[in-house]
């Protein structure tokens, strides 16, 4: 049988588009309106050419760093997704276990605030360094009480999603009539009216225009800062304005993202994104002073994009529902991070249209 195992994250979707239902699979698979800024966050991978320097020992590979303190063996972490009971019944516990386990390429799980299990469970179930994700509500009490609980639990960081003052317009799930599941961590906080009457659509949207504040403001930010003492990421930001704004705001650091193209279509891909914030701010997606003090982000950049054209976006969830098994640290995932580290050898020539391809 393991001749059949799929060999890439293209063949984990063809297996998962065949076992999960229709509803789910576009939620995972989908972006907002055009689907154009989905489409760029792959393309824009394809641009950008990786230059290799040949005769340099490559035998031994370190790719380590530090975010936010804690040291990890490479500069990868699990991205914050909702609902992953609807790829595997164990849901976020599995995922969990596996950035655990696999502690040569990610230990750090950023949990959603739309995770399927109960914080305390996932909590429970490893040692992974979690961080928490984050939205505000209109009912500030129940985000403060999520933050009371993150904190209670060992959470190392809280990561505010900025991109989210209202839900992208999913045109899949609204054709779909997507039906999210209640996030069990909401329980007892905030109940929620799902009786659609006649007028269809999304439930998930729905229930985001209901809960989440379209006010979502640098002032919540200081909000925030006001009633946690962990960390603070701000997850969503694409422009160099906003990074400096960030810095000024006193925030750990920044996740520089589109939502994975599910928040508003046209907005640049996260990729290109970066170019324009070293350029202008010089400083790191994750952790602002350590990778300025370190340059860390050039260092591993090559790396990192060979790996993430590959593996990036909703792959977790493919790679969970498409193999039926809970993910656990499997043969699969440590070979292609290792054949990358030979990109840790290369620069990267940014090729575009109309400009001369530089390398970092
Ligand atoms: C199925 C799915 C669910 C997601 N749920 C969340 C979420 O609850 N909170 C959040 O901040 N981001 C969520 N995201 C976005 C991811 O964290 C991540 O930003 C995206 O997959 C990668 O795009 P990027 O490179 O632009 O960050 C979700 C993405 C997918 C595919």
């Amino acid at each position: 049988m393991e001749h059949n195992l799929p060999v890439n994250v293209r063949e984990y979707q063809e297996l998962a588009k065949k076992a999960l239902p229709k509803m789910h699979y576009d939620y995972i698979n989908g972006g907002a309106e055009d689907e154009y800024t989905l489409r760029e966050n792959i393309a824009a991978y394809g641009r950008i050419m990786l230059r290799p320097r040949v005769l340099v020992d490559v035998s031994k590979i370190d790719m380590s760093t530090n975010l936010l303190g804690y040291d990890i063996p490479s500069p990868i972490i699990v991205a914050p997704t909702g609902a992953h009971k609807l790829a595997n019944p164990e849901g976020e516990v599995a995922t969990a276990r596996a950035a655990a386990a696999c502690n040569t390429i990610m230990h750090i799980q950023v949990l959603s605030f739309g995770s399927s299990c109960k914080i305390q469970e996932v909590a429970a179930s490893c040692d992974a360094i979690r961080f928490f994700q984050l939205y505000i509500y209109k009912r500030r009490d129940v985000s403060a009480t999520l933050v009371r609980r993150a904190e209670s639990l060992g959470f190392k960081a809280i990561v505010l999603t900025v991109d989210t003052p209202v839900l992208g317009r999913r045109e899949a799930d609204i054709r779909n009539k997507m039906v999210f599941p209640p996030s069990p961590n909401l329980e007892g906080l905030m109940s929620f009216n799902d009786d659609l009457g006649t007028g269809g659509g999304s439930k998930l949207e729905r229930f985001a225009s209901e809960t989440l504040d379209p006010s979502l403001s640098w002032k919540d930010v200081e909000w925030l800062k006001s009633i946690t003492s962990l960390p603070i990421l701000l997850k969503g930001v694409v422009t160099a304005e906003d990074a400096r704004k960030a810095v000024e705001a006193g925030v750990a650091g920044v996740i520089v993202s589109n939502h994975g193209g599910r928040q508003l279509d046209y907005a640049p891909p996260a990729i290109a994104a970066l170019e324009e914030i070293p350029a202008e701010q010089q400083m790191h997606c994750w952790n602002l002073e350590h990778m300025q003090q370190h340059g860390g982000w050039v260092a591993h950049l090559p790396m990192l994009i060979r790996l993430l054209r590959r593996w990036r976006g909703p792959c977790r969830c493919w790679w969970t529902a498409g193999s039926g098994e809970a993910p656990t640290c499997s043969r699969r995932w440590p070979s292609e991070p290792r054949q990358s580290w030979w990109g840790g050898r290369c620069s990267t020539g940014w090729r575009r249209a109309g400009r001369p391809g530089r390398s970092t």
